[in-house]
């Protein structure tokens, strides 16, 4: 953890909300603290909590167990705010901004809505803002619900290539089999890879607050360690949580198959392009260095590509340099070609990014 530069944390609802006293103000308190130690130290953190169903079904006072879809909708609303403000109350004595950031499955299904999140999440990181990260419950219908904060929280961190996911749970780590139910189901203190015998292991949850149960932690394991980011199962109850987890509580770690870095790029190298750029000779090297692709490069456009798409990156002589994902679309560029940056606004008429394809969305 020491060593960790950017960390999402999945918060469950059984850890922040009682269900006869509501929410947990001093548990929440803690948390904050650890995250502003985090922080103190250079670790940018993302928090993905859930409780807004927990929270706005206590307030409307309805009944335990599962809700019909509007209801628990109507609990979302309702809870989700307060959820949002319990946060900022924690975090703000600590000097620390929050936002809020509510997302549904095709945000990151859809490749534009993805870019456009991540680049949200991005500036609120640099601009040292910890996310407060939830599903949009209120729009979000079964169809398009992850419907549970663990795989959210895995394409979170791969969204914003994060090198550590911690799930706090209401279990201390990942068992041979659930150990509410099976008193010798013994803890892994680390999982190399997720076998199908591993995944056999998984079962679903006790607790009637949460969803998911170890099932989807698995699946969240999955996306995340695949994208090279190692992921952490431990016990979310006691106080300062993620102190007690640096301080070598019981934890199941799965680890990272690669590196987060290598994991875009592969993503990426692997997509068809829908159209090409071409680009002078100071733009080609400019990219050899490691730099992003700007306007000013580009001498030549072809295909009908959207904002987010695949395309291909010639040289003038049309050999293959590479392949990235697009800020702007085929019209735009075409107008931007041969370009300053400092023109973009004065062309398309809103002020837009200054580099037509980002070096982290590229490969050469
Ligand atoms: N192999 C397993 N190891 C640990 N817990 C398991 C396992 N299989 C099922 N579970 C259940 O999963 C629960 C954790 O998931 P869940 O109740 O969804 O909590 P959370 O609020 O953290 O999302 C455990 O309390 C346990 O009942
Ligand atoms: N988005 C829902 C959370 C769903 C969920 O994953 O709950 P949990 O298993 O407690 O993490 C909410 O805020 O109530």
């Amino acid at each position: 953890m020491a060593t960790v530069r950017r960390l999402v944390v999945k918060i469950g609802s059984a850890l922040l909300v009682d269900r006869e006293t509501g929410l947990r103000v001093d548990w929440l308190q803690s948390l904050a603290a650890d995250v502003a130690r985090l922080r103190a130290r250079g670790t940018q953190v993302i928090l993905v909590s859930s409780g807004s169903i927990a929270l706005g079904r206590g307030v409307l006072a309805l009944p335990q167990g599962g809700l019909p879809l509007e209801q628990s909708q109507a609990a979302a609303a309702v809870g989700q705010i307060r959820l949002a403000r319990a946060y900022e109350e924690v975090l703000a004595p600590h000097g620390i901004v929050t936002g809020q950031i509510l997302v549904t499955l095709e945000d990151s299904t859809d490749r534009r809505r993805y870019l456009n999140s991540r680049a949200t999440m991005e500036t609120m990181l640099s601009l040292g803002v910890v996310p407060i990260v939830n599903e949009n419950d209120t729009v979000a219908t079964d169809e398009i619900r992850y419907g549970d904060n663990d795989r959210l929280a895995a394409q979170v961190a791969v969204t914003v290539g994060a090198d550590a996911l911690v799930l706090l749970s209401d279990v201390d780590g990942f068992y041979s089999g659930n150990p509410h139910i099976d008193p010798t189901a013994r803890r892994f203190e680390t999982v190399e890879r997720i076998t199908p015998e591993i995944e056999a292991m998984a079962g679903e949850g006790v607790s009637g607050l949460s969803k998911g149960g170890m099932i989807t932690k698995l699946m969240a394991a999955k996306v995340a360690t695949e994208a090279g980011c190692t992921m952490a199962i431990t016990l979310g109850s006691p106080l300062n949580p993620l102190s007690e987890l640096e301080n070598g509580a019981n934890a199941t770690w799965f680890l990272a198959q690669t590196d987060p870095h290598a994991a875009r790029k592969r993503w990426i190298a692997a997509m068809k392009p829908k159209g090409e750029l071409r680009v002078d000779a100071g733009a080609a090297r400019a990219l050899t260095e490691g730099k992003s692709l700007l306007p000013a490069g580009i001498v030549g456009v072809q295909g009908r590509f959207g904002r987010g798409d695949p395309v291909a990156i010639l040289s003038s002589e049309g050999c293959r340099l590479g392949l990235g994902l697009t800020r702007y679309t085929a019209e735009e560029a075409r107008a931007l070609t041969g370009r300053k940056s400092a023109d973009i606004e004065a062309i398309l008429g809103y002020k837009g990014r200054a580099a037509l394809i980002h070096r982290d969305d590229m490969v050469l």
